[in-house]
């Protein structure tokens, strides 16, 4: 008999981090970093308060930028290029990397503006490529159903969970490659949080998506790998299936078991 031997796939990984050091002033946040992230995996992030989880993630697109303090050294690979290279176009990587913050922080003005905006400012004029845009990406995120008749209703008038359906929908608009999510669940009762989490399951498909979460059981439940960051060093990533059932460090492993945190 002939057997098929299947190669495994290669992955490739949308970011690769290299002795990524971060210091808000003198307070080293970030303690060389070295990982990678892969395309169509979501990658939680998790470890105690102030370990250094958004500081982290807000380094994917530069959003940490925003703070004059902060100073970095090492290499951030985003699509071959390093993006703490100071030649990287701010617009077009915040365009491609995505983010969604910890509450739905729609914007104080209609549905329809909230998700239009991102288009619109990457120069999107015409109404009825807009309007596809707006159908296409709340539909994306389930929402369509729920608000098609009241797209010129003020966002804000939307319970909590479809606000944030709103917000990843308004970072689906601009049509990411990778989605970053800081605690998208924290705020939402857990029907919602359920919803959330199925539909960053369903999101997958298409982008590669960064979770940072407080909830273990979440990480546990969404994502394909997870990464431990503890007093700003990575101690661990690895498949999140061995990083809760058989962790190679003890940091690890007291923390996902409660001993600390
Ligand atoms: N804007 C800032 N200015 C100065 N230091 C900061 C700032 N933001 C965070 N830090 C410090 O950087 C470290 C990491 O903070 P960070 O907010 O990234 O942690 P975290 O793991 O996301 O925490 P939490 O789970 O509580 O949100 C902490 O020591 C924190 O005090």
């Amino acid at each position: 008999m002939i057997e098929t031997l299947t190669k495994p796939a290669t992955k490739s990984a949308a970011f690769e981090m290299k002795d990524l050091n971060l210091w808000y002033g003198t307070n080293h946040a970030l303690k060389n970093i070295s990982f990678s992230i892969y395309r169509n995996e979501i990658t939680a992030i998790i470890g105690p308060s102030g370990c250094g989880k958004s500081t982290f993630i807000k380094t994917l697109n530069l959003m940490i930028n925003t703070n004059p303090s902060v100073k970095m050294s090492g290499e951030i690979n985003y699509d071959g290029m390093n993006i703490l290279d100071s030649k990287v176009d701010l617009v077009d990587l915040r365009k491609n990397v995505g983010m969604v913050f910890q509450k739905g922080n729609p914007f104080p003005q209609s549905i329809y503006n909230n998700v239009a905006y991102g288009p619109r400012i990457h120069g999107i004029k015409k109404k009825k490529e807009l309007d596809e845009l707006v159908e296409k990406s709340l539909k994306d995120v389930a929402l369509w159903d729920e608000v098609k008749d009241r797209l010129d209703a003020p966002a804000l008038g939307l319970s909590g969970g479809q606000q944030q359906r709103l917000c990843i929908a308004r970072a689906l608009a601009t049509k990411p490659d990778v989605l970053l999510m800081d605690e998208p669940t924290s705020a939402l009762d857990p029907i919602s949080t359920i919803k959330i989490e199925e539909l960053v399951l369903e999101l997958k498909k298409k982008y590669t998506i960064v979770m940072v979460t407080h909830n273990m059981q979440q990480a546990a439940r969404v994502s394909d790998k997870t990464a431990f960051f503890l007093m700003g060093e990575l101690i661990e990533i690895d498949a999140t299936d061995k990083i809760f059932s058989n962790p190679e460090k003890k940091q690890t492993e007291d923390y996902i078991t409660g001993r600390f945190g």
